[in-house]
């Protein structure tokens, strides 16, 4: 069980954005959605999240979505002037929030604020956050919700590597003690490489792969779907590291050869 889509298809405006779009998320993990700029991804998490209209079927654990089990971060996230770094965690528990917060909530907020390293800043004005700093508590302000499935788009984009690592190590304590579905489009096939147990490529609004990394990722679908060569390295501790060599000329938007 986890996140089945059936043939999904999108629009923006009057384009055609997802275009048969089928592959299966097993829960309980970390899966990684990629592909290049404009190929869907956005798209496809708005459709997740139910805020776009879509074609076929997305069902997760068999149920359509319902909202109220969706952690969902947009690419762009808005901040809420005058709202301190605490309020904002809080507000992911917004149905809980009388005119007094609960004692354990707000510990559990700081909890989460202290595991990402910013527990210090809680009384600051989000306003006066750096852009790093802001994606980290509407991320914690996410996680407060205990989603069963965390929709994160590009929400590692603007942080350090240090950040980028307790944030995964959070998301990774978080699929494994709750069996909850985090998929997270992201640019940096690295970090994928890293974290995701599986990735789903998509490419022109097709399928472009779908599963463990090593099989999705390759010289081949570097080549295809980004344009680019690459090496492919190994590091003593086993894990893959990509190396860009240099383009090769394809255009980015062509069609996939393959789909599925
Ligand atoms: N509101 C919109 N109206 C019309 N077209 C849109 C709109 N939003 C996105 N698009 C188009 O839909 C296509 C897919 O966009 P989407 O944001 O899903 O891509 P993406 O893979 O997330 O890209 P990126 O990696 O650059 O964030 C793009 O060609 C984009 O120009």
């Amino acid at each position: 069980m986890g996140l089945q889509l059936s043939h999904v298809s999108a629009r923006r405006g009057r384009a055609e954005i997802l275009k048969d779009v089928s592959a299966t998320l097993p829960a309980g993990q970390i899966a990684g959605l990629i592909g290049p700029n404009g190929t869907g991804k956005s798209t496809l998490i708005n459709a997740i999240a139910t805020t776009l209209p879509h074609g076929g079927s997305i069902r997760f654990h068999g149920q359509p979505v319902r909202l109220g089990e969706v952690g969902f971060m947009p690419q762009h996230c808005q901040v809420r002037a005058g709202l301190s770094v605490l309020e904002t965690v809080l507000l992911g528990r917004y149905e809980r929030l009388g005119l007094r917060v609960a004692g354990g909530l707000i510990e559990r907020a700081l909890q989460v604020l202290d595991s990402f390293g910013i527990a210090h800043l809680h009384e600051r004005a989000m306003t006066a956050l750096s852009g790093g700093q802001q994606q980290l508590v509407l991320l914690a302000q996410r996680l407060i919700r205990q989603p069963r499935l965390l929709l994160l788009d590009e929400a590692t984009s603007a942080l350090d590597i240090r950040h980028q690592m307790q944030v995964f190590d959070r998301l990774h304590e978080y699929v494994q003690a709750s069996g909850a579905l985090v998929v997270i489009a992201i640019h940096d096939l690295n970090l994928a490489a890293q974290h995701a147990q599986t990735v789903l490529m998509l490419h022109g609004g097709h399928v472009a792969g779908c599963g463990p990394f090593d099989e999705v990722v390759t010289c081949e679908s570097l080549r295809r779907v980004y344009g680019i060569e690459a090496e492919f390295a190994r590091a003593p501790s086993g894990r893959t590291a990509i190396v860009p060599l240099r383009g090769c000329g394809e255009q980015q938007g062509r069609r996939p050869q393959g789909h599925g």
